[in-house]
């Protein structure tokens, strides 16, 4: 069938194809990464046979790789020599301070084959990457140094540059209790304790965390600040006037979703407050297609997880007990939903 439209209303092949093919200028830029083109020339600048040679290369791709990754706004070329682009020093090279290779590696080993069975993970509803094979996601996790280490960076640089927003927009002056489920080593909590020297804060996550959790202490100079608690948020809370919970309740499944909150009421204090902060799926916002990306990615990669929208947040909150809920963006494409527990 053909359609008549006025050329200005015509959809453009070359911007539908940027879409559809948007596998490719991704894949270079992982696959600079894999073979450590960026570390090389964050060292010195060199020519194309230089970079051959120094990070055995063939001389059949290497040419029109270089100057692709130009294009792409991650190399810089003056003649014939390569250099990082500013892009490139700030987020591939891993002296610095807002390196994103953690998760860039780890999208490139087990995101990207990940991807490649989406049909497969849409038939069936089963998670596709290789990572986990079992229901029992972090328990196989924890089981590896290697794969428990690569982890705790995502993680964490996931929820680094939420930390500022988390400590401001949030009145924490009139309580003193706060526990955090699923806090990790406790990156976020150590600093908003920091933030806030009135408050008592303790991590509730998986007893295998513990080592990390107390060297992470020494690490940042909070030991004795922060407690851990070894612990299965499904099973037991401790008490709390504040509760939250970061970028986990996206792993799992309703039910348990549902569950938690129940225990977290439960545990809370009167007049406490329940917070959630993940990548909520808000239509009109923004994000709204990177959190709806998310999701899927969470699809391929976990047993249990997926996104979620705000609405239905609301609904576990209410329907868990809670009097009023709030909610507020924290930036990133992140949601902060806070659950008010009635006096
Ligand atoms: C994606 S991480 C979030 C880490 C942290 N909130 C952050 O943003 O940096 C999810 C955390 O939940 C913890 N976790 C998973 N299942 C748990 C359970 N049943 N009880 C307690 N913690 C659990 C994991 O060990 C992990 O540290």
């Amino acid at each position: 069938m053909t359609t008549h439209l006025e050329p200005a209303t015509r959809p453009h092949p070359r911007h539908f194809l940027d879409k559809a093919m948007a596998f490719q200028p991704s894949k270079m830029v992982l696959a600079g990464l894999e073979v450590g083109l960026f570390d090389l020339l964050a060292e010195a600048p060199a020519t194309e046979p230089v970079i051959r040679e120094r990070l055995g290369l063939h001389a059949r791709g290497t040419g029109h790789f270089l100057d692709a990754l130009v294009e792409l706004g991650m190399l810089d070329r003056d003649d014939d020599v390569f250099r990082n682009s500013q892009a490139a020093e700030f987020f591939l090279v891993p002296s610095h301070d807002e390196y994103m290779g953690g998760l860039l590696h780890m999208a490139n080993r087990v995101m990207y084959p990940a991807w490649g069975r989406l049909a497969e993970a849409l038939r069936t509803g089963r998670p596709q990457a290789a990572t986990y094979t079992g229901d029992a996601m972090f328990e196989q996790l924890y089981e590896s140094d290697e794969k428990r280490v690569d982890f705790i960076g995502m993680a964490e640089a996931a929820s680094k540059p939420l930390i500022p927003a988390l400590i401001e927009r949030f009145d924490w002056s009139a309580r003193t209790l706060v526990v955090e489920l699923g806090g990790c080593r406790g990156n976020v909590l150590a600093q908003l304790v920091q933030a806030h020297p009135h408050l008592d804060g303790t991590v509730l996550d998986l007893p295998q965390l513990r080592p990390a959790f107390d060297e992470h202490m020494v690490t940042l100079g909070t030991t004795g600040t922060v407690r851990f608690e070894g612990g299965d948020f499904f099973a037991s809370i401790p008490e709390a006037e504040v509760m939250m919970i970061g970028h986990s309740l996206i792993d799992w499944e309703d039910a348990q979703r549902r569950q938690l909150l129940a225990n977290a009421f439960a545990a809370l204090k009167p007049g406490g407050a329940f917070l959630i902060w993940d990548p909520i799926i808000v239509e009109g916002e923004e994000g709204y297609l990177r959190n709806l990306v998310t999701s899927l990615n969470l699809q391929l990669m976990t047993p249990h997880g997926t996104g979620y929208r705000l609405e239905e947040c609301v609904e576990w909150l209410t329907d868990a007990g809670f009097a009023t809920v709030s909610h507020l963006s924290l930036g990133h494409d992140v949601t902060l939903v806070i659950g008010h527990k009635a006096a």
